[in-house]
């Protein structure tokens, strides 16, 4: 089944590349939050990933770590963040994309997790520490739902991975820059856009990249061959210090911030 949020990156103006933010769940509160989703909607962002706050986020950098570990200490959980997305429904205007680890879906119950995601209008789920072998115990609950499981392939995926991959995402393909955590620097080499040309030639879905990209002249060069950039840390450390400016450009726009 097509999912809606491969319509929605589909869907954006030919000549725009998809943006999707990172941001953390609660970090500075739920207030704080939604005047990030609001600014983000209203500058363009075409899905927004909304991280769970967890203990041991093993493929996070030292930003989103920090975020996290604030957001967890001021109480943020799975829970309050579906209640949360769905108390704020009719704001939330593009699709939201919960980023969990399994452990807090498992703590959860699967079934349960699905029920209150829907409810909450979640469009796609990406789950870094699942490999695409138990990819089942998820996405046996979302048949006939309208949430994408997005799978991740990396940059040491060989062609046959890649392509098996990319078979059984949803919504989009999330193509990872780096070898290393969130936040480290990638550059547009001439290897990376090879790489990034190869998975989307596999790939009859949407790719977008992501870790790495810091800037919105990173972002330009690495979207170049594929549909879009997905921009974590960067958001993450600029909401956190209320630099509007940071956003203004990345979006090349002036929508009013706090
Ligand atoms: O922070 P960066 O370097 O911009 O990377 C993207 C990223 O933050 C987001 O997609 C993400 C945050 N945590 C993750 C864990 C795994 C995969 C992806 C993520």
């Amino acid at each position: 089944m097509r999912k809606s949020l491969q319509q929605t990156i589909e869907n954006r103006t030919l000549s725009e590349k998809a943006i999707i933010p990172y941001i953390m769940a609660g970090d500075g509160g739920f207030d704080r939050t939604l005047t990030a989703i609001k600014l983000l909607q209203e500058s363009g962002a075409t899905a927004l990933e909304l991280g769970i706050p967890f203990s041991d986020p093993v493929a996070d950098g030292p930003i989103i770590e920090a975020a996290g570990i604030r957001a967890l200490r001021s109480g943020v959980n799975i829970t309050n963040t579906l209640s949360f997305l769905q108390a704020n429904k009719d704001a939330i205007k593009i699709p939201i994309i919960i980023m969990t680890y399994l452990n807090p879906i498992f703590n959860m119950g699967v079934a349960s997790f699905v029920k209150q995601a829907i409810a909450a209008n979640v469009k796609g789920l990406i789950i870094p520490d699942m490999p695409i072998e138990e990819k089942e115990l998820i996405s046996a609950h979302l048949e006939n739902t309208d949430l994408a499981l997005i799978q991740l392939v990396s940059l040491t995926s060989s062609e046959s991975r890649i392509a098996q991959i990319a078979d059984q995402s949803e919504g989009f393909l999330y193509a990872v820059t780096l070898n290393g955590t969130t936040g480290s620097t990638a550059t547009g080499d001439e290897q990376l856009q090879n790489h990034l040309r190869k998975v989307k030639s596999l790939s009859k879905i949407p790719v977008l990249a992501g870790f790495g990209i810091h800037d919105r002249h990173t972002a330009e060069i690495i979207s170049q061959n594929i549909d879009g950039v997905i921009v974590g840390s960067a958001f993450v450390q600029a909401l956190h210090e209320g630099n509007e400016e940071f956003i203004h450009t990345f979006f090349k726009n002036k929508v009013k911030l706090f």
